[in-house]
Protein backbone atom coordinates (compact mmCIF):
# COMPACT_ATOMS: atom_id res chain seq x y z
CA UNK A 1 0.00 0.00 0.00
CA UNK A 2 1.16 3.42 -0.55
CA UNK A 3 2.43 5.51 1.86
CA UNK A 4 -0.09 7.95 3.54
CA UNK A 5 0.17 11.37 1.64
CA UNK A 6 1.16 13.46 4.45
CA UNK A 7 1.67 11.67 7.63
CA UNK A 8 2.76 14.41 10.50
CA UNK A 9 4.03 13.44 14.00
CA UNK A 10 4.14 15.74 16.70
CA UNK A 11 5.38 19.19 14.62
CA UNK A 12 5.75 22.19 16.47
CA UNK A 13 7.49 25.35 15.25
CA UNK A 14 8.29 28.38 17.30
CA UNK A 15 9.80 31.94 16.27
CA UNK A 16 11.26 32.60 19.05
CA UNK A 17 8.89 32.56 21.71
CA UNK A 18 5.89 32.52 19.32
CA UNK A 19 4.04 29.69 18.69
CA UNK A 20 3.74 29.15 14.97
CA UNK A 21 2.21 25.18 15.20
CA UNK A 22 2.56 22.71 18.19
CA UNK A 23 2.49 19.33 18.16
CA UNK A 24 0.55 18.63 14.64
CA UNK A 25 0.06 14.94 14.34
CA UNK A 26 -2.03 14.35 11.36
CA UNK A 27 -1.85 12.01 8.90
CA UNK A 28 -4.01 12.19 4.80
CA UNK A 29 -4.43 9.11 2.61
CA UNK A 30 -3.58 9.34 -1.05
CA UNK A 31 -6.33 10.56 -3.35
CA UNK A 32 -8.21 12.81 -0.72
CA UNK A 33 -9.50 16.29 -0.97
CA UNK A 34 -8.29 17.54 2.48
CA UNK A 35 -9.37 20.71 4.14
CA UNK A 36 -7.20 22.62 6.53
CA UNK A 37 -8.72 25.41 7.99
CA UNK A 38 -8.39 28.26 10.33
CA UNK A 39 -8.60 31.62 11.26
CA UNK A 40 -6.04 34.40 10.26
CA UNK A 41 -2.67 33.63 12.50
CA UNK A 42 -3.53 29.79 13.15
CA UNK A 43 -0.77 28.31 11.73
CA UNK A 44 -1.63 26.98 8.14
CA UNK A 45 1.37 28.91 6.34
CA UNK A 46 3.54 27.94 9.25
CA UNK A 47 2.24 24.06 8.81
CA UNK A 48 2.75 24.41 4.62
CA UNK A 49 6.40 26.18 4.69
CA UNK A 50 6.96 23.04 6.85
CA UNK A 51 5.95 20.37 4.93
CA UNK A 52 7.72 21.85 1.82
CA UNK A 53 11.03 22.17 3.64
CA UNK A 54 11.13 25.70 3.71
CA UNK A 55 11.50 26.47 7.46
CA UNK A 56 12.73 23.68 9.93
CA UNK A 57 10.31 22.09 12.92
CA UNK A 58 11.60 22.83 16.37
CA UNK A 59 10.07 19.88 17.27
CA UNK A 60 8.50 16.25 15.64
CA UNK A 61 8.60 14.91 11.94
CA UNK A 62 6.97 14.57 8.65
CA UNK A 63 6.83 12.71 5.86
CA UNK A 64 5.72 13.57 2.41
CA UNK A 65 4.26 11.07 -0.03
CA UNK A 66 6.79 8.38 1.95
CA UNK A 67 9.64 10.54 2.80
CA UNK A 68 10.95 11.92 5.29
CA UNK A 69 11.16 15.80 5.18
CA UNK A 70 14.74 15.47 7.11
CA UNK A 71 16.30 13.11 4.90
CA UNK A 72 17.22 16.19 2.50
CA UNK A 73 18.09 14.47 -0.50
CA UNK A 74 15.53 12.18 -0.76
CA UNK A 75 13.17 15.04 -0.29
CA UNK A 76 14.89 16.87 -3.44
CA UNK A 77 13.44 14.15 -5.56
CA UNK A 78 9.83 14.23 -3.82
CA UNK A 79 9.68 17.85 -4.58
CA UNK A 80 9.39 17.10 -8.03
CA UNK A 81 6.12 14.90 -7.02
CA UNK A 82 5.00 17.99 -5.04
CA UNK A 83 2.85 20.82 -6.83
CA UNK A 84 2.46 24.07 -4.77
CA UNK A 85 0.03 27.23 -4.93
CA UNK A 86 1.54 29.76 -2.08
CA UNK A 87 -0.99 32.08 -0.24
CA UNK A 88 0.41 35.18 -2.97
CA UNK A 89 2.03 33.97 -5.94
CA UNK A 90 5.03 35.71 -7.03
CA UNK A 91 6.61 35.35 -10.55
CA UNK A 92 9.35 38.23 -11.73
CA UNK A 93 7.52 41.15 -13.06
CA UNK A 94 9.37 41.50 -15.98
CA UNK A 95 8.65 37.97 -17.81
CA UNK A 96 5.44 36.92 -19.71
CA UNK A 97 3.43 34.14 -18.38
CA UNK A 98 4.80 31.98 -21.27
CA UNK A 99 8.46 32.76 -20.18
CA UNK A 100 7.15 31.83 -16.33
CA UNK A 101 5.81 28.51 -17.56
CA UNK A 102 8.90 27.88 -19.54
CA UNK A 103 11.01 28.69 -16.65
CA UNK A 104 8.59 26.21 -14.27
CA UNK A 105 8.88 23.49 -17.04
CA UNK A 106 12.51 23.49 -16.92
CA UNK A 107 12.41 22.35 -13.24
CA UNK A 108 9.54 20.23 -13.06
CA UNK A 109 8.30 19.36 -16.51
CA UNK A 110 4.96 20.55 -17.87
CA UNK A 111 2.87 17.53 -20.14
CA UNK A 112 -0.31 18.67 -18.48
CA UNK A 113 0.44 22.73 -19.80
CA UNK A 114 -1.76 23.39 -22.82
CA UNK A 115 -4.76 21.60 -20.98
CA UNK A 116 -4.40 23.56 -18.23
CA UNK A 117 -4.23 26.79 -20.17
CA UNK A 118 -7.33 25.81 -21.73
CA UNK A 119 -9.03 26.03 -18.65
CA UNK A 120 -7.32 28.44 -16.72
CA UNK A 121 -6.43 30.91 -19.59
CA UNK A 122 -4.12 33.43 -18.99
CA UNK A 123 -2.36 36.65 -21.10
CA UNK A 124 0.66 34.72 -21.80
CA UNK A 125 2.70 37.00 -24.19
CA UNK A 126 2.06 39.86 -21.23
CA UNK A 127 4.56 40.73 -18.78
CA UNK A 128 3.30 39.46 -15.31
CA UNK A 129 3.48 42.68 -14.03
CA UNK A 130 0.49 43.51 -15.95
CA UNK A 131 -1.08 40.09 -14.75
CA UNK A 132 -4.83 40.97 -12.69
CA UNK A 133 -4.95 38.98 -9.16
CA UNK A 134 -6.88 36.47 -11.27
CA UNK A 135 -4.83 35.67 -13.87
CA UNK A 136 -1.61 35.98 -11.45
CA UNK A 137 -3.45 33.18 -9.32
CA UNK A 138 -4.41 31.49 -12.81
CA UNK A 139 -0.95 30.83 -13.53
CA UNK A 140 -0.53 29.56 -10.12
CA UNK A 141 -2.75 26.92 -10.37
CA UNK A 142 -1.44 26.38 -14.41
CA UNK A 143 2.28 26.37 -12.69
CA UNK A 144 1.17 24.16 -9.84
CA UNK A 145 -0.22 20.96 -11.94
CA UNK A 146 1.30 21.23 -15.01
CA UNK A 147 4.15 18.58 -14.02
CA UNK A 148 1.40 16.09 -12.97
CA UNK A 149 2.11 16.13 -9.64
CA UNK A 150 1.26 13.40 -6.84
CA UNK A 151 0.51 15.37 -4.26
CA UNK A 152 -0.36 19.58 -4.25
CA UNK A 153 -0.33 21.22 -1.10
CA UNK A 154 -2.36 25.06 -1.68
CA UNK A 155 -2.59 27.81 0.45
CA UNK A 156 -5.69 30.09 0.04
CA UNK A 157 -5.91 29.18 -3.55
CA UNK A 158 -8.86 30.53 -4.72
CA UNK A 159 -7.90 34.14 -3.85
CA UNK A 160 -8.76 37.03 -6.21
CA UNK A 161 -10.38 33.95 -8.77
CA UNK A 162 -14.25 34.97 -9.98
CA UNK A 163 -16.84 32.89 -8.76
CA UNK A 164 -17.02 31.37 -12.28
CA UNK A 165 -13.25 30.26 -12.24
CA UNK A 166 -13.31 29.54 -8.56
CA UNK A 167 -16.04 26.91 -9.86
CA UNK A 168 -14.41 25.61 -12.51
CA UNK A 169 -11.26 24.91 -9.99
CA UNK A 170 -13.26 23.34 -7.21
CA UNK A 171 -14.34 21.06 -10.34
CA UNK A 172 -10.76 20.43 -11.71
CA UNK A 173 -9.95 19.10 -8.16
CA UNK A 174 -12.62 16.71 -7.72
CA UNK A 175 -11.83 15.62 -11.19
CA UNK A 176 -7.70 15.35 -10.02
CA UNK A 177 -8.53 13.60 -6.95
CA UNK A 178 -10.39 11.04 -8.90
CA UNK A 179 -7.49 10.36 -10.60
CA UNK A 180 -5.48 9.55 -7.21
CA UNK A 181 -4.17 13.06 -6.90
CA UNK A 182 -3.86 13.75 -3.22
CA UNK A 183 -4.61 17.82 -2.27
CA UNK A 184 -4.14 19.69 0.73
CA UNK A 185 -6.28 22.38 0.63
CA UNK A 186 -5.74 25.33 3.13
CA UNK A 187 -8.24 28.03 3.50
CA UNK A 188 -10.02 30.06 5.55
CA UNK A 189 -13.10 29.91 3.94
CA UNK A 190 -15.66 27.56 5.36
CA UNK A 191 -17.72 27.03 2.37
CA UNK A 192 -15.11 25.57 0.17
CA UNK A 193 -14.31 23.01 3.04
CA UNK A 194 -17.81 21.83 2.86
CA UNK A 195 -18.32 22.02 -0.93
CA UNK A 196 -14.84 20.47 -1.75
CA UNK A 197 -13.13 18.39 0.85
CA UNK A 198 -13.85 14.61 2.11
CA UNK A 199 -11.97 15.58 5.39
CA UNK A 200 -11.14 18.76 7.33
CA UNK A 201 -8.81 19.17 9.95
CA UNK A 202 -9.12 22.38 12.17
CA UNK A 203 -6.41 24.64 13.39
CA UNK A 204 -6.66 27.29 16.22
CA UNK A 205 -4.36 28.98 17.92
CA UNK A 206 -1.34 26.72 16.54
CA UNK A 207 -3.04 23.16 17.49
CA UNK A 208 -5.41 20.84 15.85
CA UNK A 209 -8.97 21.10 17.34
CA UNK A 210 -10.50 18.52 15.21
CA UNK A 211 -9.72 15.70 11.97
CA UNK A 212 -12.86 14.98 11.03
CA UNK A 213 -14.62 13.94 7.65
CA UNK A 214 -16.99 16.61 6.67
CA UNK A 215 -20.70 14.39 6.52
CA UNK A 216 -19.80 13.07 10.51
CA UNK A 217 -19.12 16.59 11.43
CA UNK A 218 -22.42 17.72 10.38
CA UNK A 219 -24.23 14.92 11.35
CA UNK A 220 -23.38 15.07 14.70
CA UNK A 221 -23.68 18.47 14.39
CA UNK A 222 -27.53 18.83 15.84
CA UNK A 223 -29.76 21.38 14.28
CA UNK A 224 -30.20 24.89 15.23
CA UNK A 225 -33.83 25.35 17.36
CA UNK A 226 -34.86 29.47 17.63
CA UNK A 227 -37.49 30.07 20.42
CA UNK A 228 -39.05 33.19 20.83
CA UNK A 229 -41.13 33.53 24.06
CA UNK A 230 -42.27 36.41 26.22
CA UNK A 231 -41.50 34.49 29.44
CA UNK A 232 -38.66 34.72 31.23
CA UNK A 233 -35.63 31.81 30.32
CA UNK A 234 -34.20 30.09 32.64
CA UNK A 235 -31.16 28.55 30.54
CA UNK A 236 -30.43 25.66 32.67
CA UNK A 237 -34.03 24.32 31.82
CA UNK A 238 -32.49 23.73 28.43
CA UNK A 239 -29.37 22.22 29.16
CA UNK A 240 -29.67 18.47 29.09
CA UNK A 241 -28.24 15.50 27.26
CA UNK A 242 -29.26 16.29 23.98
CA UNK A 243 -28.11 20.02 24.17
CA UNK A 244 -25.19 21.08 22.19
CA UNK A 245 -25.39 24.64 22.95
CA UNK A 246 -27.70 26.67 24.61
CA UNK A 247 -27.74 30.62 24.70
CA UNK A 248 -29.77 33.70 25.38
CA UNK A 249 -29.54 35.79 22.25
CA UNK A 250 -29.64 40.01 22.65
CA UNK A 251 -33.02 40.20 21.05
CA UNK A 252 -34.48 37.39 23.77
CA UNK A 253 -34.68 34.75 22.22
CA UNK A 254 -33.37 31.07 22.80
CA UNK A 255 -31.07 29.85 20.85
CA UNK A 256 -30.11 25.96 21.24
CA UNK A 257 -27.98 23.21 19.15
CA UNK A 258 -29.46 20.35 19.83
CA UNK A 259 -28.60 16.24 18.33
CA UNK A 260 -30.74 13.80 18.86
CA UNK A 261 -34.93 13.87 19.92
CA UNK A 262 -36.63 16.66 20.89
CA UNK A 263 -38.76 15.17 23.73
CA UNK A 264 -36.85 17.13 26.93
CA UNK A 265 -36.87 20.19 25.11
CA UNK A 266 -40.97 19.69 24.32
CA UNK A 267 -41.59 18.97 27.93
CA UNK A 268 -39.80 21.57 28.68
CA UNK A 269 -41.27 24.23 26.49
CA UNK A 270 -44.86 23.36 27.59
CA UNK A 271 -43.96 25.69 30.56
CA UNK A 272 -43.98 28.53 28.32
CA UNK A 273 -45.92 30.39 26.25
CA UNK A 274 -44.01 29.80 22.76
CA UNK A 275 -44.87 32.77 20.42
CA UNK A 276 -42.40 31.44 17.68
CA UNK A 277 -40.43 28.38 16.74
CA UNK A 278 -37.75 27.59 13.94
CA UNK A 279 -35.92 24.46 13.79
CA UNK A 280 -33.08 24.13 10.71
CA UNK A 281 -30.05 22.51 9.54
CA UNK A 282 -27.41 23.82 11.28
CA UNK A 283 -24.81 25.70 9.02
CA UNK A 284 -21.27 24.77 8.86
CA UNK A 285 -20.42 28.12 10.27
CA UNK A 286 -22.23 26.85 13.48
CA UNK A 287 -20.06 24.12 13.04
CA UNK A 288 -17.15 25.64 12.97
CA UNK A 289 -18.06 28.48 15.55
CA UNK A 290 -18.72 25.46 18.09
CA UNK A 291 -15.10 24.92 17.78
CA UNK A 292 -13.84 27.95 17.69
CA UNK A 293 -15.41 28.81 21.27
CA UNK A 294 -14.20 25.78 22.65
CA UNK A 295 -10.75 26.60 21.74
CA UNK A 296 -10.96 30.46 22.70
CA UNK A 297 -11.67 28.97 25.87
CA UNK A 298 -8.77 26.34 25.87
CA UNK A 299 -6.14 29.42 24.89
CA UNK A 300 -6.98 31.57 27.65
CA UNK A 301 -5.72 28.95 29.86
CA UNK A 302 -2.66 27.95 28.11
CA UNK A 303 -1.72 31.32 27.84
CA UNK A 304 -0.54 31.28 31.31
CA UNK A 305 2.22 28.40 29.75
CA UNK A 306 5.53 28.83 29.38
CA UNK A 307 6.36 29.05 25.24
CA UNK A 308 7.96 25.91 24.53
CA UNK A 309 11.23 27.26 23.51
CA UNK A 310 11.72 30.55 25.04
CA UNK A 311 15.35 30.89 24.53
CA UNK A 312 15.55 30.51 20.54
CA UNK A 313 15.62 33.47 18.88
CA UNK A 314 13.34 35.25 16.96
CA UNK A 315 13.37 33.86 13.22
CA UNK A 316 11.86 35.79 10.30
CA UNK A 317 10.84 34.29 7.13
CA UNK A 318 13.65 31.87 5.97
CA UNK A 319 11.31 30.63 2.79
CA UNK A 320 13.81 29.27 -0.18
CA UNK A 321 12.40 29.86 -3.86
CA UNK A 322 9.65 27.68 -4.79
CA UNK A 323 10.38 25.13 -7.37
N1 LIG B 1 8.29 34.60 10.29
C1 LIG B 1 7.61 34.70 11.42
N2 LIG B 1 8.17 35.24 12.52
C2 LIG B 1 7.49 35.33 13.70
N3 LIG B 1 6.20 34.89 13.87
C3 LIG B 1 5.60 34.35 12.81
C4 LIG B 1 6.25 34.22 11.53
N4 LIG B 1 5.39 33.64 10.67
C5 LIG B 1 4.24 33.39 11.36
N5 LIG B 1 4.36 33.83 12.65
C6 LIG B 1 3.35 33.71 13.70
O1 LIG B 1 2.95 32.36 13.78
C7 LIG B 1 1.54 32.24 13.98
C8 LIG B 1 0.91 31.44 12.86
O2 LIG B 1 1.01 32.21 11.66
P1 LIG B 1 0.65 31.63 10.22
O3 LIG B 1 1.06 32.66 9.20
O4 LIG B 1 1.20 30.27 10.08
O5 LIG B 1 -0.95 31.55 10.31
P2 LIG B 1 -2.02 31.39 9.14
O6 LIG B 1 -3.06 30.46 9.67
O7 LIG B 1 -1.37 31.04 7.86
O8 LIG B 1 -2.64 32.85 9.05
P3 LIG B 1 -3.10 33.71 7.76
O9 LIG B 1 -4.34 33.05 7.25
O10 LIG B 1 -3.35 35.06 8.37
O11 LIG B 1 -1.94 33.70 6.80
C9 LIG B 1 1.02 33.68 14.09
O12 LIG B 1 0.98 34.04 15.44
C10 LIG B 1 2.08 34.47 13.36
O13 LIG B 1 2.13 35.80 13.85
Amino acid sequence: MAAPAIDIHGLTKYYGDVRGVEDLTLSIPRGELFGFLGPNGAGKSTTIRLLLGFLAPTEGTATILGTPLEDTAAFQATRAKIGHIPSDPQFYDDVTGKKTLDYFARLSGDERRDELLERFPVPLDRHVRAFSRGNKQKLAIVQAFMHDPELVIMDEPTTGLDPLVQQEFYDFLREERDRGVSVFFSTHILSEVRDVCEQVAIIRDGRLVAVEAIDDLLARSGKVVTVQTPDPLTLSDFEFEETIDARIEPDGSLRLVISGNYDRLVDVLDGYHVTDLEVRETAIEDVFMHFYDDTERDAETDRSHEPHEPNEPPEVADEVPDA
